[in-house]
C-alpha cells in the first residue's frame, strides 16, 4: 500500500486508529472455544465489528507463534481475512544480519501478504535494507518505545565533542542527545518516509516535539494508548502533520473491552470513540 493510498484511507474514514490483534487463546470468550480454531473466529468478529472504524490491523506475532503450527495458521487465516483496504501490519520486531533479513522480508511479505513489519534497528543498516527492497512494503523501525525499558538503551544520553574555528580559535562544546534520536536520523537515510515509518511510544508524550525535528514528514505508529495509559489528545496535537502522518494502536482495551459473548459490540464501541475523537483532530489539518 503506498503512502497516498494509506492518506486517502485515513481521510475518508476520518480515523488513523489500528486495532492490535494481541489474540491470547486462554482468554477467549467461552462460546468461541467449540470451533476448530478459536482464535480466528474471535479475530474474524473483531475485524467485522472494527473495519469500518479503523484503517489497520496489527497482528502481534508472539501471540500466534506461542501456538505453534496452529498459531501460525490462525495468522495465516487472519491476514487473509483483513480487507485489502486496510493497512496491515506484522508486529514481529525482526532484524538479523542481511541474509537472514532477507528470508523474514520474504516471510512477511511474500509467503504472507503483510504490507509491513516491524524491525529492531539494533544489528544496524544491512539488517535493515532487505525489508526496504519490496516496494510498496513499509519497514516499521522501532524508534523510542512505551515501556520502561526504553530508558535502558532507547533514552540514554550520549555526549558528543564539537569542534568549530571561530576566528582561528579552536572551540569546543560538547552536545548531547538520546541514542534513540541517533537512531532515527541515521536509520532515516536508509529508505525514504515512502517506506520507512517508526514506533513511537504514546507513553513517551514528552518527546513528540523533539521527533517532529528530527523526521518531520514520517508516519509514526504509536502504540500505548489504552492500556498503557498514553494520551490520544497529546500525540495528536504534537505529532499530526498534512497527511496525518499518524497510526495509533490500541490492543487490548478494544478486543477485550469485553470478556463475554458481547466482545465483538464491545470492541466497536470502544474502537468508535477512538474514530470520534480523531475525527476531531483530523478537521485541524
Ligand atoms: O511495536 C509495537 O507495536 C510496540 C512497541 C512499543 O513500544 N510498545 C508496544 O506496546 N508495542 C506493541 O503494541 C501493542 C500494545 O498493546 P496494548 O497495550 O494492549 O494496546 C502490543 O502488541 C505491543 O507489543
Amino acid at each position: 500500500m503506498t503512502r497516498k493510498q494509506l492518506a486517502h484511507e485515513i481521510f475518508s474514514k476520518q480515523s488513523y486508529l489500528c486495532v492490535g490483534l494481541d489474540t491470547d487463546p486462554s482468554i477467549l470468550p467461552a462460546h468461541l472455544r467449540s470451533f476448530e480454531d478459536p482464535v480466528f473466529e474471535f479475530n474474524k468478529r473483531i475485524i467485522d465489528a472494527t473495519k469500518d472504524v479503523c484503517v489497520a490491523y496489527k497482528i502481534n506475532t508472539a501471540f500466534y507463534e506461542a501456538q505453534g503450527l496452529k498459531g501460525w495458521a490462525s495468522l495465516e487465516k487472519t491476514v487473509d481475512y483483513i480487507p485489502s483496504t486496510h493497512f496491515k501490519i506484522a508486529d514481529a520486531k525482526r532484524g538479523d544480519i542481511g541474509n537472514t533479513s532477507s528470508q523474514y522480508a520474504k516471510a512477511f511479505f511474500e509467503t504472507l501478504s503483510f504490507d509491513a513489519i516491524t524491525v529492531a534497528p539494533y544489528m544496524g543498516e544491512d539488517s535493515v535494507k532487505p525489508f526496504l527492497a519490496y516496494p510498496d512494503k513499509w519497514t516499521i523501525i522501532l524508534g523510542l518505545t512505551s515501556n520502561h525499558g526504553s530508558r535502558d538503551f532507547e533514552l540514554q544520553k550520549l555526549v558528543k565533542h564539537k569542534e568549530t574555528l571561530d576566528e582561528g580559535i579552536h572551540i569546543t562544546r560538547d552536545e548531547t542527545h538520546y541514542l534513540y534520536e541517533t537512531v532515527l536520523t541515521t536509520s532515516s537515510l536508509w529508505g525514504t518516509d515512502q517506506n520507512t515509518m517508526y514506533v513511537i511510544g504514546a507513553t513517551q508524550a514528552e518527546e513528540f516535539e523533539s521527533i517532529r525535528k528530527i523526521i518531520p514528514n514520517h508516519f509514526l505508529l504509536v502504540p500505548g494508548v489504552g492500556a498503557q495509559g498514553g494520551s490520544l489528545r497529546e500525540i495528536s496535537e504534537k505529532a499530526m502533520i498534512a497527511d496525518c502522518g499518524l497510526l495509533v494502536n490500541a490492543s487490548r482495551a478494544i478486543i477485550y473491552a469485553s470478556k463475554g459473548e458481547d466482545f465483538a459490540e464491545a470492541a466497536r464501541i470502544v474502537a468508535q470513540q477512538y474514530r470520534e475523537e480523531m475525527g476531531v483532530y483530523l478537521s485541524n489539518v
